[in-house]
């Protein structure tokens, strides 16, 4: 049977100790529904003695969230407990959390006490808080750098006060996975009574080893592991839950433990924290990075496409998202790119498949990703099947405010020789279409519509796409053409020929 290790999220109290994360109480309230929705087993509200506000959140959490432990932070301080206990006494399942650092560097130049007055003080305001409320939980600040034999001690004698969790916080990142779980162990080796409290574990992410330490704790005999979404946490942060989470559910058949989060409500969690702090996780974060369930290389995508097993280790929707995503660049093979043609309802020939595929190689090395409107505009903007008795070859142009705009044009004829032409123009649009003309005694046609718009703008707009579409007509015909770059002018050039190459493919001649 696995184990069961309790979940105690700290996103609202240790999470907002993050520089700029602080939230208001509509954003705490809303993030606290979504841990309960996810099936956390305690949620720590913050730390009521902090401020009014945090005061009125933590109480508001306490009265409106129902099925889940609320606790409150609390120095081992009656004022900060009385504070908590104010603010939480409503709750369906009230936690007092109260901590005393126990490391020599704390006691000594922070508290300036003794070990022994850090011990009376600890035991005193567990009973003191236990006549309060009978969940108290209780941590030894700067667990992992205090002297172990120093920490039984204060463990024994908090749990005999009333303590019902004992948590062994790594406060400042500094442990190592072995020496952690060493740590744990010892604890329940010398602890005489400490089968009467649940032992808890709180790391902090320094060295980044907060989720490895966390587990390593738990499969050394911890029953509550804290952690918060996304990481987030006093500098570094805390173990993420997500990543401690999937990585028991992911590897159950290693660690044979599980927990009561609903592994499916972890994406909406995690966007949820990140709007109420304006925090959004890095993409390459495990588990709810942009990226951790994207894949752009061609060898990956053809291999997902066979299997997911092939580069997916867990499923997207085990977190909550509806698919994995296929991210088209210049990394990516073909057959990601005919999958995501056909996706897109482009049913295309194997010649053209060739073609659209070139092309996308062309306009995925300029820009970082392609996304859906810049496929279809490279099917609607190629020639689908039209011979190109016009191709674009390169083109220059000089254009300001104050100089007329001159384009040097250089086209491809269908037989294969190149033909350059100069021309003005009101603007280097203007400029272009005119060399166009010149080079194919295009003076007949008559320019009747022209757009252009961006597609896939970026924030910045660095990665924008524009996309042309021209009609032109002749002797009472007309004919359209689009075409599609990363520079304007040339879509506007490619538009114009595509145009004017159906014209010639209907009317059966060149001009
Ligand atoms: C590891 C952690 O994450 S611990 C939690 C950290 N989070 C926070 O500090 C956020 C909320 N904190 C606050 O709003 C304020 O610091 C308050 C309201 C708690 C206290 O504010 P102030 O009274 O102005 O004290 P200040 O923060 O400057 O100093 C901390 C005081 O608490 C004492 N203290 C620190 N930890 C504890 C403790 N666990 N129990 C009792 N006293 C403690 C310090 O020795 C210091 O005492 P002193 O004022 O007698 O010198
Ligand atoms: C108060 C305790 C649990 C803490 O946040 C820490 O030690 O990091």
């Amino acid at each position: 049977m696995a184990r069961q290790i309790k979940i105690f999220d700290t996103t609202l109290r240790d999470g907002e100790q993050a520089p700029g994360c602080s939230m208001n109480l509509q954003d705490k309230l809303e993030v606290a529904e979504s841990l309960a929705r996810l099936g956390v087993d305690i949620i720590e509200a913050g730390f009521a003695i902090a401020s009014p506000g945090d005061f009125q959140s933590v109480q508001a959490i306490a009265r409106s969230i129902k099925g889940v432990t609320v606790a409150s932070l609390s120095r081992a301080l009656e004022k900060d407990i009385d504070a908590a206990w104010n603010a939480i006494r409503d709750a369906e399942s009230p936690r007092i959390h109260t901590f005393l650092a126990t490391s020599p560097l704390h006691m000594e130049y922070k508290l300036k006490k003794t070990p022994d007055q850090v011990y009376e003080q600890a035991v005193k305001m567990v009973a003191y808080a236990r006549n309060l409320c009978g969940d108290v939980e209780f941590s030894l600040e700067d667990a992992s750098r205090s002297d172990p034999a120093f920490m039984y001690r204060v463990i024994e004698g908090v749990i005999n006060a009333g303590a019902s969790t004992v948590n062994i916080p790594d406060t400042v990142g500094y442990a190592v996975p072995e020496e952690f779980s060493a740590l744990i162990r010892g604890i329940k080796n010398n602890v005489p009574n400490i089968d009467k409290a649940v032992i808890s574990v709180h790391c902090h992410n320094d060295l980044g080893l907060g989720v490895a330490n966390s587990l390593a704790a738990a499969m050394a005999g911890a029953d509550q592991i804290e952690c918060t979404v996304n990481g987030l946490g006093e500098r570094a942060g805390n173990a993420a839950l997500e990543e401690i989470v999937m990585n028991l559910y992911t590897r159950k058949d290693y660690y044979n433990m599980t927990t009561r989060v609903d592994s499916t409500q972890i994406w909406q969690a995690s966007k949820k924290v990140s709007k109420a702090t304006g925090v959004r996780s890095q993409p390459n974060k495990a588990v709810v990075g942009e990226n951790a369930f994207a894949h752009e290389s061609g060898i990956h995508q053809h291999g997902v496409l066979a299997n997911r097993a092939t580069y997916e280790i867990m499923t997207p929707e085990s977190i909550g998202l509806p698919h994995n995503k296929m991210v088209l660049g210049k990394h990516s093979g073909r057959h990601a790119f005919e999958e995501r043609l056909v996706y897109l309802g482009h049913r295309v020939s194997e010649e053209r498949l060739a073609s659209l595929f070139e092309e996308f190689k062309v306009l995925a090395d300029k820009k970082k990703t392609v996304s859906d409107r810049d496929i279809d505009a490279l099917v609607t903007g190629s020639s689908g099947g039209i011979p190109e008795t016009y191709k674009l070859d390169r083109f220059v142009i000089n254009s300001g405010s104050s100089i007329t705009a001159t384009s040097v044009v250089r086209l491809v004829m269908k037989d294969g020789t190149r033909v350059e032409k100069v021309s003005i123009g009101d603007g280097p649009v203007d400029a272009s279409l005119n060399a166009v003309d010149k080079i194919i005694g295009g003076s007949e046609i008559k320019l009747e519509d022209f757009s252009l718009q961006i597609v896939d703008a970026t924030d910045t707009g660095a990665d924008a796409q524009g996309e042309s579409h021209i009609r032109i007509s002749r002797d009472g015909r007309s004919w359209n053409g689009s075409g599609v770059s990363t520079d304007i002018v040339e879509s506007t050039l490619k538009a114009y020929l595509s145009a004017i190459n159906a014209m010639t493919f209907e009317l059966g001649q060149e001009l």
